[in-house]
């Protein structure tokens, strides 16, 4: 039976509720001794409590330092089980995934009901991630989330339901598997990028999300650009579309060197530059299209980019931001290989 780590940070999963709200009590111990009574697993599990904190509570440092104990965990386990927060759990399952590329099993669990509730969702969750991380299917499948049955991959996964117990989509990609009382079934093996960022990255530079909505003007681009961001995903319209007047800003930004990304609002299907005086303008203008990925993935993409990019804007290849951005995106099927040729307008 192979030897697993369960990391514990908090979330719905572990609160209890209190007069001033649900609060984060339980231990990663407690949370596991509810899920080996679902389906009685009885593998060995290393134990580490790691935070105590709601997910909208953590930071990206945070994270990446729980990616570390992550990759320590992996060096002694053959799995790790990751009990999180829902709220940012697809955005940490992506960042994990940067840092660590290819990996043995770590997927990430969490609740959508508290750990003293009449009917937890929590510990049938434990009990399904555990399952998945010590079972020879989900080998080579690195970071994933395993929710309310099912298993996605960290790229392209999505929060979509706030109270709803099956909490989780991947809705260009679909699970990769699911976990019930039958047992494990793997579908697919995504695809998984080397790691992005070298072992040890503290902090990543500021990349803001500027949104689009009806009649928006540029405004919010330049405040993103006043407050310091080093570059910006836009959260566009449809296929990837832009305001007119928030089309200029981004284009004259582009122009003088700033990195910016296109992304969806639709939250599901990829992006491409379509329109002229939109996405098409973008396109041209340097903009790389983010793929599948949403605005809160793209953004933590950019900034690892960033994070590589020497004084001369180029990494240790001599890659610059939008060539190395675009090949992470083909490398991790959000985009095709020949994204460029494939459009057809
Ligand atoms: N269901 C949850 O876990 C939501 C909670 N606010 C969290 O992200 O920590």
């Amino acid at each position: 039976m192979p030897r697993l780590t369960l990391l514990a940070t908090g979330g719905t999963i572990a609160t209890r509720a209190t007069g001033a709200g649900r609060v984060v009590g339980a231990t990663g111990a407690e949370l596991l001794e509810r899920a080996r009574g679902v389906w009685g697993f009885d593998g060995e599990v290393d134990v580490l409590d790691v935070e105590g904190l709601v997910s909208s509570a953590l930071t990206v440092p945070a994270v990446l330092g729980l990616a570390g104990t992550v990759r320590q965990a992996l060096a002694a386990s053959d799995g790790v089980v990751v009990t999180h927060g829902t709220d940012t759990m697809e955005e940490t399952a992506f960042l994990l995934g940067l840092t660590l590329g290819p990996s043995a099993p770590v997927t990430l669990t969490g609740a959508q009901r508290p750990f003293d509730d009449a009917a937890p969702d929590g510990p049938r969750n434990l009990a399904a991630a555990l399952a998945w991380a010590a079972d020879p299917a989900a080998e080579g499948t690195g970071v994933t989330i395993t929710f309310a049955d099912v298993v996605l991959p960290a790229v392209g996964v999505h929060k979509t339901k706030t109270l709803g117990l099956e909490a989780f989509a991947a809705p260009t990609r679909g699970p990769i598997g699911h976990v019930d009382e039958t047992g494990v079934r793997r579908h697919a093996r995504p695809e998984i990028p080397g790691p992005l960022l070298p072992p040890g990255t503290a902090d990543l530079p500021r990349v803001a999300v500027v949104p689009q909505y009806l009649g928006v003007d540029a405004a919010d681009v330049e405040a993103a650009v006043r407050g310091g961001a080093r570059g910006l995903v836009v959260a566009g319209f449809g296929a990837g579309n832009t305001t007119p007047p928030v089309t200029a800003a981004l284009v004259r930004l582009l122009e003088r060197g700033l990195p910016v990304v296109v992304t969806s609002r639709t939250g599901s299907g990829a992006v491409a530059g379509l329109y002229a005086g939109g996405g098409a303008d973008l396109a041209a203008a340097g903009a790389v299209m983010a793929g599948d990925l949403s605005h809160w993935q793209a953004r933590l993409l950019l900034a690892a980019v960033l994070a590589t990019q020497d004084d001369d804007g180029r990494d240790r290849d001599g890659e610059d931001w939008a060539t190395r951005t675009r090949r992470w995106l083909a490398d991790a099927g959000a985009v095709p290989r020949r994204a460029e040729a494939a459009v057809r307008k």
